[in-house]
């Protein structure tokens, strides 16, 4: 039952917590009146021991007519607070306006009697979990002169509360509303009249029995209930899916004006097996009543007593298993219904048969000895209590639920390290201004190949006879043949295109004679790696992408995780990239996806205009949605070469998402040292709306003899932001290294001043088969977070 509990309340009250931990927010009303209220309390202690502790009704301008009665206090072993203290609750809780925290302690004082009334202790574990969170929101918004007080409340009301009882004065005022929704013949009326004893509504075995909405009102152990009974859902069919949302919307108007407390869902325990099919039904109690209902909501199964259904094999199936397995099958429904799985709904039992067996006190009890009854009343208490906590405090509408919805807002410093990260446009045109510099730095290297010896290529057969050493020296010279090779490859590749930035166009045009061109041969895409599934189309028969040129690339794509492959893909990707003008590139890289659920657009789109002899100007601007929003990125980088061996660049971008806008800027020097030695230093600010990061990271990059060709490297970077007057320090490294021939390492680590790290080591061997990925792990300091979340905790309570 307890675990039963658990669900959504302990999500909000999690959430609540964590994001009230960092952001502890003042009580939400009449703080002012409290601060000076709280001071006279403490004044009129000394006064209130000589005050006369007569016992005098106070008049009450509010519900709560308290009494105060020194002599008839039980003495108990709780006995904390004395007459005088509590008669200065009373007195404080009366004639005045109260202050939240004097409403939440009010609600503990009833909890605590109603707890009483029922029976039940206050260590039973539902009550505890609800005493915590009720604790706990209170602490959220308690402001620190208040959190003495907060932490003395339970204890307090609880005194207060068997006083109270013992008096029986003032009379208890707790009620509560219960909606019960449900197919007909269920048993919502008959668990009505269960609940009070009495019939109080008609029931009917044959034929539906409620024809209209109506209240039906009592008063259970001094609890006043009024259940609002409804006439119940028809089976579904498309026929009845319409009269049910009739029943639905007329449910809906009638609870319009004061909304029930709290909602019974009802079932047949009996007729619930794997091949439920009331999911329409769930469905539409969600569009209509709207997600939130399910907030309140408790399934509660009938015919509990009924002699369980056999399991598949024939055999009977053990009580408490089924039940589990119900359960479970009802919050799955519930979950696809509402399209959030983080919902946990209590499930309760219950028999309305009259002979439903009794313990001695006159109880229906269920097979597994639970009293269903008090326990049904224990649940709509405690909803109602969390929930009157809820609106007090204002946590109401705190938590949406629904499919997932990234929405959520940007933050500042991964903004802004993103924007430090972000590589300008350089590419397009095919020329890296380091690698140009790195290859032309040198001259004597110039024709080195050209100079080498010519050497004869063995064949398999011959070399597999060479003798080992010969073998390895052999393929050592291929290896430098190759590295030189493929070096003037590249050299010449940036020098033909250096010369095309510099010739005029009528060279241009000279040079692409057309009939020199041959059209470019079609290119087979690589097939997409379909997971292995019981999709009808068998990847074979698939149709395959054919580039025809390289300006446009269009190919589908498929989510592994995706819902539905019924045509084979969830998206589509273009990729093109073309000179516009003379020196001017654009590209645009897009991808959409689209299931039966979300339909998702992310696209990057940039130009950029080389000078041949100066700075390079780029533009760009990428949109992403992010569930019904989407996030645009206009950004903006101007590269500058002025000096040799340097390179500055500064870049500024606008961010909007959800109306709200994120300007940065950035600036970045780049200074190569020899052909091996890269120094890059930049700096960077992002500002929000009414917040700002800083940043910026020094780095140093050491590079392989044989840089560009083979990359081989050892980078060290140290990043510093700065945001909310907080600052975070992060060192890294990252390397890349040939181990053999055949075999590839390639280690990153970083560490911050959080003392947050990872570690990740990848090698790669083209020899050893497919042990391509030996060792990957990552340690997150967790703990020293766990030990920061425990600290703020500490001082919230302190
Ligand atoms: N054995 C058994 N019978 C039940 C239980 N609950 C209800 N019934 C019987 O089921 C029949 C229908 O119950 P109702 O309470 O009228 O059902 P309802 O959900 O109110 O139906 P509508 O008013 O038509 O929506 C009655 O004959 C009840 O006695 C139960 O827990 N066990
Ligand atoms: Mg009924």
């Amino acid at each position: 039952m307890s675990r039963r509990m658990k669900g959504v309340r302990d999500w909000i009250f999690s959430q609540i917590l964590s994001k009230s931990l960092v952001l502890p927010t003042p009580l939400s009303g009449g703080n002012s009146f409290y601060e000076e209220h709280r001071d006279e309390n403490f004044n009129e202690q000394g006064l209130a021991h000589s005050a006369s502790p007569a016992a005098s009704p106070v008049p009450s301008d509010t519900s709560d007519s308290s009494y105060c009665s020194p002599s008839n206090q039980p003495s108990s072993a709780l006995q904390q607070i004395s007459g005088t203290e509590n008669c200065q609750y009373q007195r404080k809780t009366n004639g005045r306006q109260k202050d939240t925290l004097a409403k939440v302690e009010d609600l503990q004082v009833k909890f605590f009697r109603l707890l009483q009334r029922l029976g039940q202790s206050p260590e039973n574990l539902l009550v505890a979990k609800v005493l915590y969170r009720m604790h706990l929101a209170t602490l959220i918004r308690a402001k620190e002169s208040d959190l003495k007080r907060v932490n003395l409340g339970s204890s307090r009301a609880r005194v207060i509360a068997s006083q109270q009882e013992a008096t029986g004065m003032p009379q208890l005022d707790f009620c509560c509303r219960v909606l019960v929704l449900g197919k007909t013949g269920v048993g919502k009326s008959a668990t009505i009249n269960s609940i009070f004893d009495q019939t109080k509504t008609i029931t009917d075995a044959f034929q539906p029995a409620t024809n209209c909405i109506r209240e039906v009102v009592g008063t259970v152990k001094g609890l006043n209930i009024t259940f609002i009974d409804t006439p119940g859902f028809l089976p579904c069919s498309t026929s009845n899916m319409k009269r049910n949302k009739k029943i639905m919307l007329s449910v809906k108007r009638f609870i319009r004006k004061s909304p029930p407390d709290i909602v019974l869902y009802f079932e047949r325990l009996d007729l619930i097996n794997s091949g439920y099919c009331d999911f329409p039904l769930l469905k539409l109690v969600t569009e209509v009543f709207g997600a939130s209902i399910w907030f309140n909501t408790i399934v509660v199964m009938t015919h509990s007593s009924s002699s369980i259904p056999e399991g598949p094999d024939g055999y009977t199936i053990n009580y408490e298993s089924y039940i589990s397995q119900c359960t479970n099958i009802m919050q799955q429904h519930i979950h696809q219904a509402v399209l959030d799985s983080r919902l946990e709904n209590p499930v309760l039992l219950v028999e309305n048969h009259p002979r439903c067996p009794k313990n001695i006190m006159g109880e229906k009890v269920l097979p597994n000895g639970q009293v269903w009854r008090s326990q049904l009343l224990l649940f709509c208490i405690c909803t109602k209590v969390l929930g009157d906590v809820n609106s007090l405090l204002k946590f109401q509408n705190s938590v949406e639920l629904g499919p997932a919805n990234s929405a959520r807002i940007p933050s500042l410093p991964h903004l802004l390290s993103s924007l430090l990260r972000q590589c300008p446009v350089s590419n397009l045109s095919g020329i890296d201004d380091e690698i140009e510099e790195i290859l032309f730095s040198d001259k004597e290297e110039e024709d080195e190949y050209d100079q080498l010896p010519s050497i004869r290529i063995l064949t398999k057969s011959q070399f597999e006879k060479l003798p080992k050493q010969l073998k390895k020296d052999y393929l050592d010279e291929m290896d430098y043949r190759e590295t030189l090779y493929l070096k003037k490859q590249l050299k010449e590749d940036y020098r033909r295109r250096r010369e095309k930035l510099l010739s005029t166009d009528q060279e241009i045009l000279k040079n692409d004679n057309p009939d020199d061109q041959a059209p470019p041969e079609p290119v087979l895409l690589p097939d997409m790696a379909i997971p292995p599934s019981f999709d009808s189309d068998c990847p074979i028969h698939r149709y395959r992408c054919l580039a025809f040129n390289d300006q446009w690339v269009v190919r589908p794509v498929l989510d592994p995780q995706g819902w539905d492959h019924d045509v084979s893909f969830d998206g589509v990707n273009l990729e093109t990239a073309a000179e516009v003008k003379k020196n001017v590139y654009a590209s645009v890289v897009g991808q959409m996806n689209k299931n039966k659920q979300d339909f998702s657009i992310q696209s990057e789109c940039a130009a950029a205009y080389f000078d041949p002899w100066g700075p390079t100007y780029s533009l760009g601007v990428d949109f992403q949605s992010t569930g019904k929003d989407m996030v645009c990125t206009v950004h903006s980088n101007t590269r500058l070469k002025n000096i040799k061996h340097n390179i500055t660049d500064c870049g500024v971008s606008l961010t909007s998402f959800a109306q709200k806008y994120y300007v940065g800027a950035k600036l970045e020097d780049t200074v190569l040292v020899g052909k091996r030695l890269k120094f890059v230093l930049n700096a960077g600010r992002m500002e929000g709306p009414g917040q700002a990061a800083y940043g910026g990271s020094f780095g140093a990059s050491l590079r392989g003899e044989d840089y560009p060709v083979k990359n081989d490297n050892l980078s060290l970077t140290m990043t510093v932001l700065s945001f909310n007057k907080e600052m975070v320090l992060s060192g890294s490294l990252q390397s890349e290294l040939r181990l053999g021939r055949s075999l590839k390492a390639s280690v990153s680590a970083n560490l911050n001043s959080r003392k947050m790290g990872q570690i990740c080591i990848k090698t790669s061997s083209s020899e050893h088969l497919q042990i391509a990925l030996v060792a990957v792990f990552s340690v997150f300091k967790a703990l020293s977070r766990r030990k920061a979340t425990k600290n703020m905790v500490k001082e919230v309570v302190d």
